[in-house]
């Protein structure tokens, strides 16, 4: 064939016309493309998706086969990363969307949202020093998650997840769209770094370890079940003060290993895409899909707590109580429900007020 003809056939091959236009002018070259977006599977959407956690919990789920469609929001350098990862030679179609003008279109349709948008902690602050700029963040994206997808499975990562989960809540409410089956802070984490440090204690697999982790996702409010670790262990007392206080403190270590330049983003990216894909196998009717997350609860007296609940093809299928637990959880309990409490009334009055 002569070269001509040749390149002809390849630009035709190329730029055939049922082409889907995958994002608009504003920055975020739209880039032919024949995907129908047809391929079975799931649609999810991350916001903040262009940040620290955003850019590797992007990657990941343009790898994870349940997803057919990603979409990828962010108030800053959204095309950059959108183009990067849609090179990826994974079957997960990638569009970007840049800007909250955007960011309607980028949610609409969505099966699963996940939002990692916001400032993360420096070393000396507390996650609820992050309140006042994540807070309203959180608000901002519900009202468009209630209005665009208000059916869509809600992951939140941005802190303080103790009270961004309630900031959710209480739009979703307000828009008439809450259904608590469908809201879930993400303490993913908690529990992957409790797996990984019972595991260095007791010389085990971390794959082969099941610590529970309940309460919420901050300081005290995180407690490990340690007396209902899987395969039973049996710990001296020093290893439970110095495993409980590790596990609660798990973030902080970070965040002063990094020393001003941000928090957990590699291992948070990888426990959001555990909880995402265990959520995914929910919907898609897989059966004991089991994990801890910080949901709408009754488990306590508190109107939110994290424990463990079963997935299922309408989101939450089952919250789990706590089980017995021994004295020292009890007491820890206690102080977790403690801090809970504030922080949950924070995200409350912050959309009532
Ligand atoms: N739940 C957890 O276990 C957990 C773990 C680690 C971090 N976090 C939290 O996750 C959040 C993000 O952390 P990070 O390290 O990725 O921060 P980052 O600063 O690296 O990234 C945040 C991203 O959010 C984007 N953003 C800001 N405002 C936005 C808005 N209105 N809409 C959409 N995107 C917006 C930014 O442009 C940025 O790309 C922080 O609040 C952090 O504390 C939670
Ligand atoms: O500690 C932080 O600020 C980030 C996150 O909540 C974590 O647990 O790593």
């Amino acid at each position: 064939m002569d070269p001509n003809q040749r390149i002809a056939k390849i630009s035709a091959h190329l730029n055939p016309p049922n082409l889907v236009q995958m994002c608009d002018g504003s920055g975020l070259k739209r880039v032919g493309c024949r995907a129908k977006g047809g391929s079975p599977g799931f649609k999810v959407a991350i916001l903040g998706a262009a940040g620290g956690i955003g850019q590797p919990l992007a990657m990941l789920m343009k790898t994870n086969p349940l997803v057919s469609l990603l979409h990828l929001y962010d108030v800053a350098n959204a095309p950059g990363v959108t183009a990067d990862i849609s090179h990826m030679d994974t079957s997960a179609i990638v569009r970007g969307f840049l800007g909250q003008q955007q960011l309607e279109e980028a949610l609409t349709g969505m099966d699963l949202v996940i939002i990692p948008a916001g400032v993360p902690r420096k070393p000396g602050m507390t996650r609820d020093d992050l309140f006042n700029i994540n807070a309203g963040i959180v608000r901002t994206l519900s009202e468009a998650i209630a209005k665009c997808c208000p059916q869509a499975i809600v992951n939140v990562i941005s802190n303080p997840v103790n009270s961004t989960v309630p900031i959710a809540a209480e739009v979703f409410k307000k828009a008439g769209t809450f259904d608590p089956k469908k809201l879930m802070g993400v303490t993913m984490l908690d529990v992957v770094r409790a797996n990984t440090f019972v595991a260095e204690v007791m010389s085990l697999d971390p794959r082969e370890v099941d610590v529970p982790v309940v309460g919420g996702h901050a300081g005290v409010s995180i407690l490990p079940l340690l007396s209902q670790v899987k395969p039973p262990c049996s710990f001296t007392q020093k290893e439970i003060e110095y495993l409980t206080d590790r596990i609660q403190n798990g973030g902080t270590e970070v965040v002063e290993a990094k020393a001003g330049t941000g928090s957990a983003t590699l291992s948070m990216a990888y426990a959001a895409v555990k909880f995402a894909d265990a959520c995914l196998r929910g919907l898609r009717g897989d059966a004991n899909i089991v994990e801890c997350a910080f949901v709408a609860s009754h488990v306590t007296e508190l109107p939110f707590f994290a424990s463990k609940v079963r997935l299922g093809r309408c989101g939450i299928d089952e919250v789990y109580g706590v089980g017995p637990l021994n004295e020292y959880e009890r007491m820890g309990l206690e102080k977790a429900k403690k801090e809970l409490a504030g922080s949950i009334q924070k995200g409350v009055s912050f959309v009532k007020k």
